[in-house]
């Protein structure tokens, strides 16, 4: 894989330069709660920039349905990559229009413009190779070379991560060498006892890891919107909770082989129920109740692990060698559900352990809920592609990097 220096070396002064970034960060309507991912990518787009290169970066935002979508429209994320590179950003309103023709014809060396999302076009994500390759073909049209460096999107087949590289020059940039590098370490000889937290809310996403996690963890700990296809499995009730009912089988496939093979599976004791989901817009106090892990009430959802689940986590990470989180353990937006997640947080901060935490919200919870970056061993942009990575998957947009 070429690295940015490398590329840097070769000269880059004048040539259009498309970084594939993961700009996919929180938003409260156009207000970004946490600029994480924006402040991963600046090192790469201000080498680059500085080397004289034209800029273009682009990246996904949510998952709108292949057309245009205000509510998902890149330019907050603009305006913050500009306020971080304390230079002016030029937007484009379209991804492969006029707009972006034009943005980008207009950038002298040195500048920086950002597309608009690449999910705004059916072709980004698109299963039909045909039509992937059609929008890449587009997308080629705007750059002289190309330079990936959007981490958390690398497990993801499309059109920008995949299939463009294949048209361009190509080398990653200096995000995706640091996450593969601290990632690694996750898979060669790790201290044990090895415990990873799984929680958050994309769960058919996710529960394939634990596939993998079997072979590899000493204990796995189950929170967020997880946990519930595996409280059905065990047959009790989770009412009107996040369920994954296609993947009850495959759960309890995983405890039997958790058993077997001596994994320490743990689930919750507790659980934060309600009987709606909370307003995020005024965050009104929701008034949870804790009930019993194996009896939620069947008009109640489960939004946060319980306070005895926050102690009983907590001992269970106290003696980790190392530790792995994805996902948070609640909604933690709210501010009702977020003690589960904080406990998790304060867990890892108080263990000797080299922790990782990985995950677009994972990351933002610990941000906003005022935890020091620095008391984590590393805090990845990735959530499934970190957890597809330890799976040891072939990643589409690291495999598009190969030389
Ligand atoms: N019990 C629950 N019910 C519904 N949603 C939940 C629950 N627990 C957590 N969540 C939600 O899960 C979301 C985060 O899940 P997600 O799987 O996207 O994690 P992530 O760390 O962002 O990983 P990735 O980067 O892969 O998206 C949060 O917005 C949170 O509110
Ligand atoms: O948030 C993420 O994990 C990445 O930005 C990828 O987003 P996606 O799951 O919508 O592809």
């Amino acid at each position: 894989m070429k690295t940015i220096d490398e590329l840097l070396a070769e000269g880059v002064s004048g040539k259009r330069v498309f970084v594939r970034a993961d700009l996919n960060v929180p938003l409260d309507g156009t207000t970004i709660t946490d600029d994480g991912r924006i402040r991963a990518v600046v090192p790469t787009v201000k080498a680059l920039a500085d080397a004289g290169a034209r800029v273009v970066v682009a990246s996904h935002l949510g998952r709108p349905k292949g057309a245009p979508d205000p509510a998902f429209s890149l330019a907050p994320a603009a305006a913050r990559l500009g306020e971080l590179l304390g230079a002016e950003v030029a937007f484009a309103t379209d991804t492969v229009g006029d707009s972006a023709t034009a943005t980008v014809a207009g950038l002298a060396d040195g500048g920086v413009a950002v597309i608009e999302n690449l999910r705004f076009n059916a072709g980004e994500t698109s299963k039909d190779d045909a039509e992937r390759g059609a929008f890449a073909d587009r997308l080629a049209a705007l750059a002289d070379v190309y330079v990936g460096d959007g981490f958390g999107a690398v497990h993801r087949k499309h059109a920008s991560v995949f299939d463009l590289p294949a048209r361009l020059p190509h080398a990653a940039g200096y995000l995706i060498a640091t996450e593969v590098g601290v990632l690694r370490k996750l898979t060669d000889d790790v201290r044990r006892p090895y415990v990873v937290v799984l929680g958050g809310s994309k769960v058919s996403d996710k529960l394939g890891v634990i596939d993998h996690l079997l072979e590899k963890a000493d204990r796995i700990l189950v929170g967020g919107g997880m946990v519930f296809t595996f409280l059905k499995a065990q047959g009790h009730e989770v009412g009107t909770s996040l369920l994954q009912e296609d993947q009850i089988p495959v759960v309890q496939e995983y405890l039997a082989r958790a058993k077997e093979r001596g994994v320490e599976f743990v689930l919750p004791a507790d659980v934060l129920v309600s009987s709606e989901f909370p307003d995020m817009k005024t965050k009104a106090p929701a008034h949870p109740d804790t009930v019993s892990a194996d009896v939620i009430p069947a008009d109640r959802m489960g939004l946060d692990i319980g306070p005895e689940t926050r102690k009983l986590y907590a001992s269970k990470l106290a003696d980790a060698g190392t530790v792995f989180w994805n996902g948070p353990m609640g909604v933690f937006e709210h501010p009702d559900y977020a003690e589960g997640t904080r406990a998790v947080a304060q867990a890892l901060v108080d263990s000797p352990a080299f922790t990782v935490v990985g995950g677009g919200d994972s990351a933002a919870a610990v941000r906003i809920l005022g935890f020091d970056e620095k008391a984590f061993g590393h805090i990845s942009t990735g959530g499934g592609a970190s957890l597809e990575y330890l799976e040891g998957k072939t990643l589409p947009g690291l495999a598009a990097l190969e030389d």
